[in-house]
Parts: C-alpha cells; structure tokens; sequence
C-alpha cells in the first residue's frame, strides 16, 4: 500500500493513558509517527515500550485520550465530551492497516509456511488462494525462503519462523509494520539475517515502521529517529547517530551505558 504523504501523521497518540490496576504504564503520552517514518523506541525495561504497540494492535485498550492512524481514531473518539468506543467493523477497517511482528514469531505452528501467510490474506481481506499464493511466494522469495513454502513451521529454524513471520505481516500490505524485539529470541548467528530482511524492507518500501529494539546497530541502520522512553514518556528524541553518540538527557546517557557498557 502507497502511503499518501499529506502531512497527516500514520500514527499519533494524544493524551494516552494506559493503566494496568494501579500501575499507570502511560500516563496522557503524546507522540506522532510521520508517514513513511521509521521510529525506534528505546528505553528501560516497563517504560511501556510493548504496551504501545500492542494498543495500536489492539491487544490491549487505552484508558484515555486518543489513538489516531491516518488521522482516523482507532479504538475510541470523542462524541462531545463522551469517550466512546468506536465499533468493531469500523475499527477493524483501520486494524488492517497496521501489521506486526513479534519476539516470539506467534506463527501457527500446525500450519505449512504458505498457509501461514496466506491466512488472514483470504480470511480477513478476502484475496482469492490463487492471489494470495502468488503474493506469498514473491514475498517469501524476498525473505530468502522461496524453498520453504510448503515446509511446516515446527521444522523451522527461530530466524527462519521469524522470516516467515515478517512475511506474514507484508502479506496483509500493510501502511505501518510494528516490530516487537524481533531479533530477541534469535540465536546471534541468525540475526544479521533478520535484520538483513528488515534493512531491505526499510530500503525498498514506504512503509512506516515502528520498533523496539535492544539492537542499538539495527536502530541506526533502520531508524531516522530514535524516541527515549522513562516511565510512559518521552524524555529525549533524536536521529540514531545524535542519540547514540551525544544523549542530552541524564536518563537517556545511563541507559545507553547500561545496554552498550562502556
Ligand atoms: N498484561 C499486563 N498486565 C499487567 N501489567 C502489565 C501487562 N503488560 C504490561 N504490564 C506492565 O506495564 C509496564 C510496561 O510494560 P511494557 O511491556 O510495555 O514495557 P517495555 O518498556 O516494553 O519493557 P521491556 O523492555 O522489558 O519489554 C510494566 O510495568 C509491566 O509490568
């Protein structure tokens, strides 16, 4: 899908609050994602770093405020000043938009790789087998495993499962790819691999991408801004090179040290 760059931010967050009992995880957090952005999230463990990809997912719901994709509320609005759940049909036509990919791959294991992509495809946008077969076969061969389609998931490598996982998520042609600390589970052999695929996504795509990541090399290498989290907020932003090399804040410069020693 072609983003249409008029101005209107693929993502933004107003005054989001997400609580989990008492634990206020995000408390009225405002940021935007331009279109065609590539954003990466860093901060301490429980900054809230996950819990915002998973509310633009919709794994988990906001307690307040508003998240826009496209400028098009999401989960909530306001109807005056009522805070109202938008509708299932009209939230899952913004849903589609966005695809993810995550730490642990979340693959169906008892199905081929091909059915894995093509699923949701045929099911939720209702693509023909044929096109989605054919869809999925480019993108398989984009991620180095064109020879693998018919291969069942179990029989697969973790960088492997991972691929296939981000070729399920491009199946779906989507505006915004969130990636969830997709190279933690991997052995370090493989993860030049995934990163490679993503690297060439980011080179050949418009899609708008926001990760997290521990990967400070892959964050340089993919991302053009890096937003610093503390506590559900934004404490610093900058370009990869300017955070990584010249941190202004105090928390961002202990952070840093702590995942890149020194
Ligand atoms: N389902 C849940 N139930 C209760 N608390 C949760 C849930 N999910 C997240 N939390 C809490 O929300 C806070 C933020 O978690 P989150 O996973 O977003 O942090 P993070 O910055 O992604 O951390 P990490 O880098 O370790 O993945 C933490 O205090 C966590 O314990």
């Amino acid at each position: 899908m072609t983003n249409t760059s008029n101005g209107t931010p693929a993502i933004e967050f107003r005054d989001v609050v997400k609580r989990f009992g008492d634990n206020v995880v995000l408390d009225k957090l405002n940021f935007s994602v331009a279109q065609g952005d590539r954003v990466t999230l860093i901060g301490p463990s429980g900054s809230g770093k996950t819990t915002i990809l998973r509310l633009l997912m919709t794994l988990e719901e906001a307690n307040g405020g508003l998240i826009l994709i496209d400028g098009d509320p999401y989960t909530h609005e306001y109807k005056g000043d009522k805070w109202v759940e938008i509708p299932e049909k009209r939230r899952r036509v913004v849903r589609n938009r966005v695809g993810m990919v995550f730490q642990q791959f979340n693959l169906f294991p008892n199905m081929t790789v091909l059915e894995n992509i093509i699923e949701a495809p045929v099911h939720v946008l209702g693509l023909s087998k044929k096109d989605a077969t054919d869809r999925a076969e480019q993108l398989l061969e984009q991620v180095g495993m064109p020879d693998k389609r018919d291969a069942r998931c179990t029989q697969l490598s973790g960088g492997q499962q991972q691929r296939v996982a981000i070729a399920r998520a491009l199946a779906m042609d989507p505006e915004i790819l969130l990636l969830d600390e997709v190279t933690s589970a991997l052995d370090p052999e493989i993860v030049a691999d995934v990163l490679g695929v993503l690297r060439d996504i980011a080179r050949t795509t418009d899609i708008t991408m926001l990760l997290v990541t521990h990967e400070m090399q892959f964050a340089r290498e993919v991302s053009n801004r890096v937003l610093m989290f503390d506590h559900g907020q934004i404490v610093e932003e900058a370009d990869p090179e300017t955070m990584f090399t010249n941190p202004k804040h105090e928390r961002t410069q202990e952070f840093l040290k702590a995942v890149l020693g020194g």
